[in-house]
């Protein structure tokens, strides 16, 4: 197989959590159902992007209904899902910022709890601080899927070159970043860091992001886009609610680790 189509579902996410379950599985079968065998959802596409309200939406594996529905929703399509993130109450009672990504039966291939916490205070817009209500994940998330080998960070894990690489060396061809960036650094970060992993790794890259939703009080910048492992821009969306598809290629990849293999030419022995 050399390659399929991906869809982003850009939902637009509200306080209600029922209307945001329901809004995702009407935007997966419509990814389906214009050919996507591969369906990426946003960061926290079920709850409002705020600390304080993650406990609050808190599911805990398997019985959560969000998680419910991932489940369901990919084997009704028959497609490969990453579950974009939800709030997560695990064992501990610790919550975190967790993709959960199901196959095609609908059986879960993988979990990746958000890594890097956002802890930030940008002077000129967005303060927030997730270790308030969150706390950290601790592992490198690979899955081999029949589409390929998928890694998946989110959002301000993008910012972090070492992870993006040690998912390539380990045989990534795809990185998916459910991500939410805000109206700062979005403009200023949002494209140019998915082209950078990209181009660093040949991998293909998948940003997947709420809409912007002006009522909310953290207003996601949008722009979901799929990039090939030459940092071309393949489909980017506006702010707007939608879905976007694109095309995944692995002869690209593989032409372009070809005729430039970066991966082979690194020196591990002096970056240490
Ligand atoms: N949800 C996030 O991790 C936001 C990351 C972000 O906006 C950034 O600039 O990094």
């Amino acid at each position: 197989m050399s390659g399929f189509t991906v869809g982003i579902c850009q939902l637009g996410v509200v306080a209600d959590k029922n209307a945001n379950i329901l809004k995702a599985q009407q935007m997966i079968a419509e990814a389906a159902k214009r050919g996507s065998r591969l369906v990426v959802l946003p960061e926290m596409f079920n709850c409002p992007y705020q600390s304080e309200l993650f406990p609050q939406y808190a599911e805990t594996y398997p019985d959560g209904p969000t998680i419910a529905m991932l489940a369901e929703c990919a084997e009704k399509h028959k497609v490969i899902l990453i579950g974009g993130s939800i709030p997560e109450r695990g064992e501990s009672g610790n919550i975190y910022n967790t993709s959960f990504i199901f196959n095609e039966w609908g059986e879960l291939l993988g979990r990746h709890r958000k890594v890097h916490l956002f802890d930030v205070a940008i002077k000129s817009g967005t303060i927030f601080q997730e270790s308030r209500t969150l706390a950290g994940g601790n592992s490198v998330t690979l899955v081999e899927t029949s589409l390929g080998n998928i890694g998946v960070g989110i959002c301000y894990d993008v910012r972090f070159p070492e992870l993006a690489r040690t998912m390539a060396l380990k045989g990534a061809e795809i990185l998916v970043y459910p991500g939410a960036f805000g109206p700062v650094t979005g403009p200023a970060h949002w494209e140019l860091l998915m082209r950078a992993r990209a181009v660093d790794n040949q991998v293909y890259i998948i940003g997947a992001a709420p809409a912007l939703n002006a009522a909310a009080e953290y207003k996601a910048y949008g722009h979901s886009l799929v990039v090939d492992p030459w940092a071309r821009v393949l489909a980017i969306a506006n702010e707007e609610e939608t879905v976007i598809t694109s095309k995944i290629d692995f002869r690209t990849l593989e032409r372009v680790r070809d005729e430039l293999p970066l991966l082979r030419h690194r020196k591990p022995e002096l970056y240490r």
